[in-house]
């Protein structure tokens, strides 16, 4: 179960206690039925990039997984080339239901030193490198990857090729036709799943297998929300929470703060942020018109940040939405013990830190409402794969619901291009001899 609390929501006057979310719903039901209905419409063609919806259908390609994933028992350390969507969702799964016995690391940027010291301390013959790329072409993964193939091939010859597994698009990209020519295993990111939504695809799953997460129910989870996302507006969850963030947009509210009370979901915020700002930050509108739409997320974990960023986001300006995440059960309790001589302390004897951690959840959530400063809960029934699947795919269907809201194209990223093409430029590759020279009369080389 995923459902939803209300803290301090007035969509009119921020401060003032409650927040009728039926009545804005009813309010607002015609543009949210219309989303909805545009999303389900649209999710056939395949320029829409609307294909996770059905991802988490695929059975199938999950059997190959597991069957790729039995066929290498002897994998001890699983490196991940990959960043941004194609990295984020496996590094959230990882560190909330990872249980080994496989070792993950992730190399999502071009630092050397951490990449110089995991060549100098993995073993090539316990190795297994996933390079995942959806356009095949990002010149960080790419970096990466030529640096892992040489080390592979210096300490195992020809054997190299059994070390190596691609994800990437089925057609697109340089990594697809070399995996073909050198043999090597490769799994397919559909071509309708962009990268910050490919989290069920073999993006995520993959390395989630590897580290024994329960894949049936995460992807079980993703239907659930599914279903969710196509009901009437009253059970519609992310319809719901869509609303509560453009309603929020709308008032000022700028930034968008998620916040789970978890170590365990320690990189949900950082898969988010991608999500929410990737998707929704755009300068135009489907008709061209500008509109700079956006809220700007911002990465938060309790209890850890109440001793952190708290004091902001209760004093500081009314300029955020918080959007706690809470857990209804633990999987595992520990009593706080009773110690003689610490009786200042009594009001934690005997008391579980699983009740602590909730009632510190509680009390921010009630503190900020009280400081005039709306947020609401996501409880999850317990963190597991299906709970977790459910989550994930209900923030991709909030976002999807939050773009058509703003009527914009969440599923692009025009605004990282240039960047990509600047550094091309400096990095002297051919075809960007122009650039460079335009590059360097403005004092950049
Ligand atoms: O999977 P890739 O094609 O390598 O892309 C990796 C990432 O880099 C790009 O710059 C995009 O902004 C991201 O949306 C994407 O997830």
């Amino acid at each position: 179960m995923l459902r939803l609390e209300l803290h301090n929501l007035h969509p009119e006057r921020v401060g003032e206690y409650g927040f009728d979310l039926g009545a804005a719903l009813g309010d607002h039901a015609h543009q949210l039925q219309a989303a909805r209905d545009a999303l389900w419409s649209r999710k056939a063609d395949p320029a829409e990039f609307l294909g996770w919806i059905d991802v988490p259908e695929d059975t199938e390609t999950l059997r190959e997984i597991l069957r790729y994933r039995e066929a290498n028992d002897w994998v001890e350390e699983l490196v991940v080339l990959g960043i941004g969507g194609s990295a984020l969702g496996a590094q959230a799964v990882n560190a909330a239901l990872g249980r080994g016995p496989v070792r993950l690391h992730f190399v999502d940027n071009v630092e050397p030193e951490p990449i110089a010291q995991l060549l100098r301390t993995l073993e090539p013959g316990k190795t297994l490198v996933n390079v995942i790329s959806k356009s095949g072409s990002t010149a960080e993964t790419m970096a990466a990857f030529l640096a892992f193939r040489k080390w592979l091939e210096d300490a195992l010859g020809d054997a190299w090729k059994k070390h190596v597994v691609v994800t990437t698009d089925p057609a697109k990209g340089i990594l697809r036709p070399y995996a073909k020519s050198e043999g090597l295993a490769a799994f397919d990111i559909p071509p309708a799943v962009g990268g910050r939504f490919s989290v069920t695809c073999p993006v995520g799953t993959l390395p989630s297998a590897f580290v024994g997460v329960d894949l049936e129910n995460l992807l079980a989870g993703a239907r659930k929300a599914n279903h969710t996302a196509r009901d009437a507006l009253e059970q519609n969850l992310p319809a719901q929470t869509a609303l509560i963030q453009y309603l929020a947009a709308a008032q000022g509210l700028n930034i968008t703060v998620f916040m789970p009370y978890s170590t365990r979901l320690r990189f949900l915020p950082d898969w988010f942020v991608q999500l929410h700002d990737e998707s929704l930050g755009k300068m135009l509108d489907r008709q061209g018109r500008e509109v700079r739409s956006g809220t700007t997320a911002v990465r938060a974990i309790g209890t850890t940040d109440q001793h952190a960023q708290v004091q902001l986001f209760r004093e500081g300006p009314h300029d955020k939405l918080i959007t706690l995440v809470r857990l209804e059960h633990p999987s595992e309790d520990l009593e706080i013990p009773a110690v003689k001589g610490l009786e200042g302390l009594d009001y934690l004897f005997g008391k579980s830190f699983f009740h602590l951690l909730t009632a510190e959840a509680k009390a921010t959530a009630h503190a900020l409402a009280k400081a005039g400063q709306p947020n609401y809960t996501i409880l999850l029934e317990k963190l597991d794969a299906y709970h977790l699947g459910w989550l994930l795919q209900h923030l991709m269907w909030q976002t999807a619901f939050l773009g058509e809201l703003w009527n914009i194209n969440a599923f692009d990223q025009p605004g990282v291009e240039l960047g990509k093409e600047y550094t091309y430029a400096l990095m002297g590759r051919k075809g960007y001899e122009k650039l460079a020279a335009e590059l360097k009369s403005e004092g950049v080389e």
